[in-house]
């Protein structure tokens, strides 16, 4: 049995959406994830939104989408790589659950990311974007109290490395 929000936060590609997707089936709660609520909200995909609305909306409908999902919790909530990027959405995530940080090494991080067209940070010299913004993002996921580092790891053995984790914690029961 777990309680409340399940947040998860880091860089693009570091595998939020699915193995938040996996952690909550594993537990039996819902998922949400913020990139498909707002997505759906408006109508239209992410880049398609940066494209018409720009990024300073996009942030702003984040920001909102997020404090209306952390109400339903018990919930696995997954959100984008720069929903971190606003010191008030950091304090509410810490205020209203367990927040979880996944990062990988940057070369893999570019290997699961080529090809993708769905990030418009990314768009374009994806490896040259993807090196720039972690440089500029440095630090922006250490708030969280568990860092899981997930290079080399398949989504399953990650899951079991959050429920571990969980455990220890003491925010779930040992089965
Ligand atoms: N542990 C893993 N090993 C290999 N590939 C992975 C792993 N986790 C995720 N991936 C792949 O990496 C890509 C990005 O994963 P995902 O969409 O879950 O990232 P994200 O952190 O949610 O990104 P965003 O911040 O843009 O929402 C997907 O193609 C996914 O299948
Ligand atoms: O890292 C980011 O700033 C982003 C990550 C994606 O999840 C989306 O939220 C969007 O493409 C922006
Ligand atoms: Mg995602």
């Amino acid at each position: 049995m777990t309680y409340g929000n399940v947040i998860f936060v880091g860089f693009m590609g570091t595998g939020k959406t699915t193995v938040g997707s996996a952690l909550a089936k594993d537990l039996g709660i819902p998922h949400r994830d913020l990139d498909e609520a707002i997505a759906e909200r408006e109508g239209c995909s992410i880049p398609e939104l940066f494209a018409t609305k720009g990024e300073q909306y996009f942030r702003d409908a984040e920001s909102a989408m997020l404090r209306e999902l952390l109400q339903e919790k018990p919930q696995v909530l997954t959100t984008g790589g720069g929903a971190v990027l606003r010191p008030e959405n950091v304090r509410l995530m810490l205020s209203e659950g367990t927040v979880i940080a996944l990062s990988a090494a940057e070369e893999e991080l570019i290997r699961r990311l080529a090809g993708d067209t769905g990030r418009p940070l990314i768009a374009g010299d994806m490896a040259q974007r993807v090196r720039r913004l972690l440089d500029e993002r440095k630090g922006a996921y250490d708030f969280a109290p568990i860092q899981i580092d997930t290079t080399g790891k398949d989504v399953s053995d990650i899951v079991a490395e959050i429920r571990g984790r969980m455990v220890e914690s003491g925010l779930i029961g040992r089965d």
